[in-house]
């Protein structure tokens, strides 16, 4: 499908996600009153430090925890109202995934896409694509529990996809893989975008948002403070410390220590 005709139809679609007022406490407030919204079509990156609550706002769009206030929209559908009719939607990539040790990556692909309701045929051309896709062809048929790490999280990225999710949500997808197996990663969540999908993922490389994403959020204490391309954060931090320009690392240290004195250097 031609590129422009993708995003004149992603312009078109209600945005991937919305979320207003967000919060979730613990002990402590963990994501407080988060404001965020990721048009359909777009790489978005979420960074942070340790602890600023990424993982707890994405498990709470992915379903997996109850916020208590605030909203979750997945095009246009309200996730809290209608649970099931946004998880439809949605992929979910933990960062430390779980598959099932006794089945090949060919028989946990099709169970998942069992669990959707893809028709057969269709699972297993999708699932053989994946599985080439992402450099597992030779260990198709083996049991997952021989697997390395990096082997187990492109497994559980295949089985997300199987069912073509329109929002792709993945926490740390990156870390842990080793410099080829990122890259087919990598080239894999392009090749979705490219092809019209949404793709949010959290990451502590920041060359990974800052070649990969279209535009960046910056959560700090469970808000977001800072949003926009490497250029418009580049500006918004330039502008709070007179300096300009600088990498990425530059602008996220200046803008999360303006947000968290502590963690000034
Ligand atoms: N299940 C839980 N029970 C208690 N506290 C939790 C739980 N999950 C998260 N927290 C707390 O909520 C806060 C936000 O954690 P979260 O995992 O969302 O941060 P994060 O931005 O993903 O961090 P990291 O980059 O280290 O993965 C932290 O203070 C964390 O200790």
């Amino acid at each position: 499908m031609p590129r422009a005709f993708v995003r004149g139809a992603a312009a078109l679609s209600p945005p991937a996600l919305v979320l207003t007022h967000l919060a979730k406490a613990f002990d402590r407030p963990a994501v407080d009153g988060l404001d965020l919204t990721v048009r359909a079509g777009e790489f978005y990156a979420l960074l942070g430090p340790n602890g600023a609550g990424k993982t707890t706002t994405l498990r709470m769009v992915a379903g997996l925890l109850r916020p208590d206030a605030g909203t979750i929209s997945v095009f246009g559908i309200d996730a809290l109202a209608d649970p099931v009719a946004a998880k439809q939607l949605i992929a979910w990539v933990a960062d430390e995934p779980m598959i099932y040790d006794k089945l090949t990556p060919l028989e946990y692909l099709a169970f998942v896409a069992g669990l959707w309701a893809v028709a057969p045929v269709h699972a297993e051309a999708q699932a053989r694509e994946l599985i080439d896709l992402l450099g597992l062809g030779r260990h198709a048929n083996e049991r997952c529990e021989g697997f390395s790490k990096g082997m187990r999280q492109k497994v559980a990225l295949a089985g997300a996809l199987v069912h073509e999710p329109r929002l792709i949500i993945l926490d740390e997808p990156l870390t842990g893989l080793d410099a080829g197996s990122a890259r087919l990663v990598k080239d894999v969540l392009i090749a979705r975008v490219r092809a019209g999908a949404t793709v949010i993922l959290t990451t502590h490389i920041l060359e990974v948002a800052e070649r990969m994403a279209e535009r960046i959020g910056v959560i700090a204490q469970g808000r977001l403070v800072a949003e926009g391309t490497l250029e418009e954060l580049a500006r918004q931090s330039g502008r709070r410390s007179g300096l300009s320009g600088g990498s990425l690392e530059d602008v996220f240290l200046e803008l999360v220590a303006a947000h968290d004195p502590g963690l000034a250097a």
